[in-house]
């Protein structure tokens, strides 16, 4: 049995949403029914303009976390800002991700230099430590960043795996592949747990798993939730799990 558990990501949900002034599809509901399906935990991206996770959706989901399923975990992501930490001070999450995207990126799609920006990430993980949630630092497949991750004292990383995930060349996946190899052992060798996600799918997340068995947590959430309009949410969960190569 892997190591690997599922983080679901539903942004996608809350973007499919906000399309109407509609409370469906429900962000909660389908939070549910994927936990109940066996994610280990639920993931968040709140941007600034609120695109999809709305702050209103952060609070719903802890009452759902912290009253239905306490063993399960939520991952918030997102930029430090103020309002960024001020919210996750209030809701508690069992790990922030902090993320260096610009409020107006149209998605995540690089990590922190974590070298030039040590002093300030520094004093966010102190911050977040204070209030109880582990930290993890969404970083490039570059050894360099990994290590910058533990200097700053996050317990983990989170490799960014667009690069991987979205190309249709297999050599180039193949030589993506080989860069995450060599930095999740880098970052192992710095004492960092290991995360991943970004472009995650059903096709690629084995071969992934397979050479970084190691890897703690995968959150997926654009594949996932393309996969669950048609598998249905449970099913699509457990496909998932068993691609994670969960028993
Ligand atoms: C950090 C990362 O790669 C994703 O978790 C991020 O949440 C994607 O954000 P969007 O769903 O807004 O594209
Ligand atoms: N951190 C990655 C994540 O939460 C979801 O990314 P994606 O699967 O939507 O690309």
């Amino acid at each position: 049995m892997s190591l690997t558990r599922l983080s679901v990501n539903v942004n996608a949900i809350a973007q499919l949403r906000n399309r109407r002034n509609l409370p469906w599809p429900s962000v909660t509901g389908l939070s549910a029914i994927a936990l109940e399906a066996g994610a280990y935990g639920i993931t968040v991206h709140p941007r600034p303009d609120e695109r999809h996770i709305r702050r209103t959706d952060v609070f719903e989901l802890v009452e759902l976390l912290r009253g239905d399923w306490p063993d399960k975990e939520f991952n918030i992501e997102g930029y430090p800002t103020e309002e960024f930490l001020v919210l996750c001070e209030r809701a508690r999450p069992d790990q922030v991700t902090l993320v260096p995207d610009d409020p107006g990126q149209s998605t995540s799609d690089h990590g922190w230099d974590t070298v030039a920006h040590a002093a300030m990430l520094t004093d966010v993980v102190t911050r977040i430590h204070g209030f109880g949630a582990r930290v993890s630092l969404f970083v490039d497949a570059d050894p360099v960043a990994a290590e910058g991750a533990a200097k700053v004292g996050a317990e983990r990383v989170e490799f960014y795996t667009g690069p991987y995930g979205h190309t249709f060349d297999a050599a180039v996946q193949s030589a993506e592949l080989a860069k995450l190899v060599t930095a999740a052992k880098a970052a192992t060798a710095a004492g960092l747990a290991l995360n991943a996600g970004h472009d995650l799918t059903l096709t690629n997340l084995p071969p992934l798993v397979a050479a970084i068995p190691e890897i703690a947590e995968v959150s997926i959430g654009h594949a996932l939730t393309a996969d669950a309009l048609v598998y249905g949410m449970a099913e699509t969960v457990r496909r998932y799990r068993a691609a994670c190569g969960e028993a």
